[in-house]
């Protein structure tokens, strides 16, 4: 039996809050009550309450989303090909618009500097709020709360000085190293961050060439916003990928995800644990917050509403890594470790992996520093170094971070804001990010005194100004928890 044909008329009838229906790209879904769980925010999506939105939804999501987040049974039918009240409209309002090209004409920066003149990694984040759209900067750039977490990350690698050696003889060194039996160019990945698209229309598409023509592996997240199987058709044949799984709530969902990432040979499936419920991001709370009464609605939804709702799992937990391990037989990171705690119990659980990751201080506010956390993993737990690779992100912005997270025993970095920042200029731009960031540690290796990433040591770098945040095991050392059923 066919899909039922629904008119546009039918369509329009359903356009409040809790009778909502939305057209994307034909098939016609009931997303009754969704608008307030939408993780990128109620007003994306309310205007298109009884409307085709597929427009904007196909600039910023792969078409396959809302059948895996909303499920075969939120399907009503196919619209009537007579049109529906398309967005194609409300398009025309360069505040609906995500492209790029949409903010530059909105701030009129049409010139923008050469990428051969840009010479850091910092100068892609301050060209991208001219670039972006002021949405797209408020959720790239924002974190959560006071955005300590988020500062702290980058911070704290200038904490660490190096303890350069001399007269060693480094004629020509050699970022490459192996992972996997692979031989990358660098040990640098992108972090996997959603939605690449509201960097440019070419998203994912771009990184996958970007880091694959560099000769680097890329990872790809659930949320990405071109669908898997163009994504891994953008590289070359066989070349590695990892992926970012997040745990759908319903399980024969992700089991069917999973499926289908398999099939494509993951290195890895490295699963996002540290944002079980969504944080609190102001800055991007307070622009749409600003939006709204611009656009004088009424700002009907309390802030905390966005803060205790989110797309992924929360009761998620080791077993359910055991089990994602089990059924599909590839190595498993867990990415969000924050503790040497955790990571010995990643190693327990039979991980393969762990990626120390705040979620760039999206997660939670005054979590420790990615590279604090590192370092507790060595004081408490360093034998797991030997047995697991360790992927680290957050704050990574110079070659010397890089330099500095690989002597104190990370397998690889990745590189989340920075690398969207770059996609502003498409590929080229992620291909001229990747190139400083690699330069920039060829020469922090020759001038600390080393050729080979083999070579790198805890001995090469000084951590004392950081030393007096580790803990020796998992309780802290003085205080203790009163018990105040006594009183
Ligand atoms: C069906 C399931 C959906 C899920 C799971 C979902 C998820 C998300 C997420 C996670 C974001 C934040 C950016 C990101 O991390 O990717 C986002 C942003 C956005 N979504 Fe959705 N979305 C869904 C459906 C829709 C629909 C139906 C529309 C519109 C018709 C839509 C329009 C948008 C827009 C415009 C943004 C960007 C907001 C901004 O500019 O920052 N989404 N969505
Ligand atoms: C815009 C944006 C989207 C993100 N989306 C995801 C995601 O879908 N999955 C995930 O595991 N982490 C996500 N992250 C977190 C990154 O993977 C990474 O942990 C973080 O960006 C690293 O910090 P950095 O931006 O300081 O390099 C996202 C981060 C940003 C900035």
């Amino acid at each position: 039996m066919g899909a039922r044909q629904i008119s546009a008329e039918e369509v329009g009838r359903h356009s409040t809050d809790n009778d909502a229906w939305i057209v994307l790209n034909g098939v016609v879904w009931d997303i009754s009550g969704f608008a307030a769980r939408h993780p990128g925010g109620r007003e994306a999506i309310e205007e298109f309450f009884g409307r085709d939105g597929s427009q904007i939804y196909n600039q910023i999501h792969s078409p396959q989303l809302a059948e895996k987040f909303l499920g075969p049974e939120k399907k009503v039918g196919v619209i009537e090909t007579t049109g529906v009240n398309s967005d194609s409209d409300s398009n025309k309002d360069p505040s609906t618009s995500t492209s790029v090209e949409a903010a530059e004409q909105e701030s009129g920066s049409h010139l923008r500097p050469a990428l051969d003149s840009i010479i850091s990694i910092y100068e892609f984040e301050q060209i991208a709020p001219k670039r972006l759209r002021p949405k797209s900067w408020a959720y790239i750039a924002g974190a959560t709360e006071d955005g300590l977490t988020n500062a702290a990350n980058a911070e704290w690698y200038r904490r660490i000085w190096f303890r350069p050696r001399v007269l060693t003889g480094v004629g020509k060194a050699n970022t490459t190293t192996t992972i996997y039996g692979r031989r990358w160019s660098s040990p640098i990945l992108n972090s996997p961050t959603s939605s690449a698209m509201l960097a440019h229309a070419d998203g994912e598409l771009a990184l996958a060439r970007a880091f694959s023509a560099c000769g680097n592996p890329i990872i790809i997240p659930t949320m990405s916003s071109y669908p898997l199987q163009d994504i891994v058709a953008a590289l070359p044949e066989g070349h590695p990928f990892f992926f970012q799984l997040y745990v759908h709530s319903d399980r024969a969902e992700m089991e069917k995800l999973l499926d289908e990432v398999c099939a494509l040979k993951p290195q890895a499936i490295l699963v996002t644990v540290d944002l079980p419920v969504m944080s609190k991001r102001e800055t991007y709370a307070k622009y749409e917050a600003q939006e709204r009464q611009s656009k004088k609605k009424l700002a009907n939804i309390p802030m905390s509403e966005k803060a205790t709702v989110s797309a992924v799992d929360p009761t998620l937990n080791w077993d359910d890594i055991k089990y994602i391990q089990k059924r599909t037989g590839v190595p498993v990171f867990v990415k969000g470790i924050q503790t040497a705690a955790d990571a010995r119990l990643a190693y327990e659980y039979g991980c393969a992996g762990i990626y120390i990751s705040n979620h760039g201080g999206r997660a939670l506010d005054t979590a420790p520093p990615s590279i604090l956390v590192l370092l507790d993993i060595q004081a408490n737990c360093p034998e797991i170094l030997d047995h697991m690779q360790v992927f680290i992100d957050g704050g990574i912005r110079r070659g010397s971070d890089i330099l500095k997270a690989i002597c104190l025993g990370a397998s690889a970095v990745c590189v989340g804001r920075p690398i969207l920042y770059s996609l502003t200029y498409g590929e080229a731009g992620v291909k001229h990010a990747i190139k400083i960031l690699e330069a920039e540690l060829d020469s922090a290796m020759q001038l600390v005194g080393i050729t080979s990433l083999d070579q790198a040591h805890p001995g090469l770098v000084t951590t004392s100004a950081l030393d007096r945040y580790i803990y020796h095991g998992q309780d802290h050392p003085w205080a203790r928890k009163p018990q105040r059923s006594k009183l």
